[in-house]
């Protein structure tokens, strides 16, 4: 509510202006000009731009040091979505990433290791509101990928229409299960929705990573490119999406995939409990500490 609250008072992107905002503690800084009529929001963890020519805007993810999605990058994003969203000019929207290698390492484990009950009921409707935001945005959505994309970063990714990514060894899916974690439901009927009942029952229970050919074999993604190319071959595909008359896309869309998000709005209470009654289960938490050390230790 808070954050609609603010969203609400944001002025509209085509002035001149720099604007400070300070959210949870954390600074947005905004910058505007009339005559380019562009506008950049930068937070630690995000940027938001809008090529005011084209409608396209690029939200560009950079929380060091692997774009790891804790509480305050996913209000970060949330406010991103909306402001994009409410922009009247903006069309479209490229998700990426400013650091090499990395799309999104998923959730940030640290939220769900030793947690505390209320930060982790907040975190988790933060995140479903950023999935719904983004699943049922109004914008062509399309995700630039040139790095790693597991579990929540593959859930971001699959959330928009279209999905580039650099060929090379990077690996996208659903690994919940080698973690010891469970893919809640939500993560699951994206996936369907994306590639298929039957190959999302054997990758969610194998846990398994595509790397890139394998992801676009199976329809994970949908085209590769060299990894300096991606942002370039997202925004020429997008041209493509923006040519269609956008109420008639924008109502196929919704119509595609506004069942998948009703079933969460239902369900969304009931959903943060199961969360939390599951990671917080003795079991879970030595898994996801186990899963941590070895992260630790692969570095050495
Ligand atoms: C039947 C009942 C059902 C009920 C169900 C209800 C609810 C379901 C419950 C839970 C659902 C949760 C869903 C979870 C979704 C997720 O997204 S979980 C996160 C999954 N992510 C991963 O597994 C990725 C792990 N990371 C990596 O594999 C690698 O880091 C990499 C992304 C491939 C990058 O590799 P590299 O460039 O070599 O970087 P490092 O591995 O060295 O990492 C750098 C530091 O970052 C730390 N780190 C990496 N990933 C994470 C992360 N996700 N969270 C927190 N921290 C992370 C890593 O430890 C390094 O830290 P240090 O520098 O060593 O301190």
């Amino acid at each position: 509510m808070a954050v609609r609250t603010l969203l609400g008072l944001l002025r509209p992107w085509q002035q001149f202006r720099t604007t400070i905002i300070t959210l949870r503690g954390k600074t947005l800084v905004e910058h505007g000009c009339a005559r380019s009529m562009s506008t950049d929001t930068t937070t630690d963890n995000l940027t938001l731009s809008l090529d005011s020519k084209t409608g396209i805007a690029t939200l560009e993810m950079h929380r060091k040091p692997v774009n790891g999605l804790n509480l305050e990058m996913l209000t970060d994003l949330n406010i991103a979505l909306e402001k994009a969203e409410n922009e009247k000019s903006c069309k479209g929207l490229v998700l990426t990433s400013g650091l090499p290698k990395i799309f999104s390492a998923g959730l940030d484990i640290l939220e769900m290791y030793q947690p505390k009950p209320e930060r982790l009921a907040e975190f988790w409707r933060t995140l479903q509101n950023m999935w719904m935001r983004l699943y049922g945005s109004r914008l062509v959505t399309i995700a630039a990928i040139a790095g790693h994309s597991p579990a929540g970063g593959c859930l971001m990714a699959m959330s928009c229409d279209y999905r580039v990514m650099a060929t090379g060894k990077y690996a996208i899916g659903l690994n919940e299960t080698l973690l010891g974690i469970v893919a809640p439901f939500w993560f699951r009927d994206t996936m369907v929705n994306t590639i298929g009942h039957r190959e999302t029952e054997r990758a969610l229970q194998l846990g398994h990573l595509y790397g890139a050919d394998e992801a676009l074999k199976v329809g994970l993604v949908d085209h590769l490119c060299d990894q300096e190319e991606v942002v370039k071959a997202a925004t020429e595909e997008m041209s493509r999406w923006l040519k269609v008359n956008a109420v008639a896309r924008q109502l196929s869309k919704s119509a595609m995939r506004q069942a998948t998000i009703d079933k969460l709005v239902v369900r969304q209470e009931q959903d943060i409990e199961d969360f939390m009654t599951f990671v917080q289960r003795d079991a879970v938490q030595k898994a996801l500490g186990f899963y941590l050390q070895s992260l630790r230790e692969k570095r050495g």
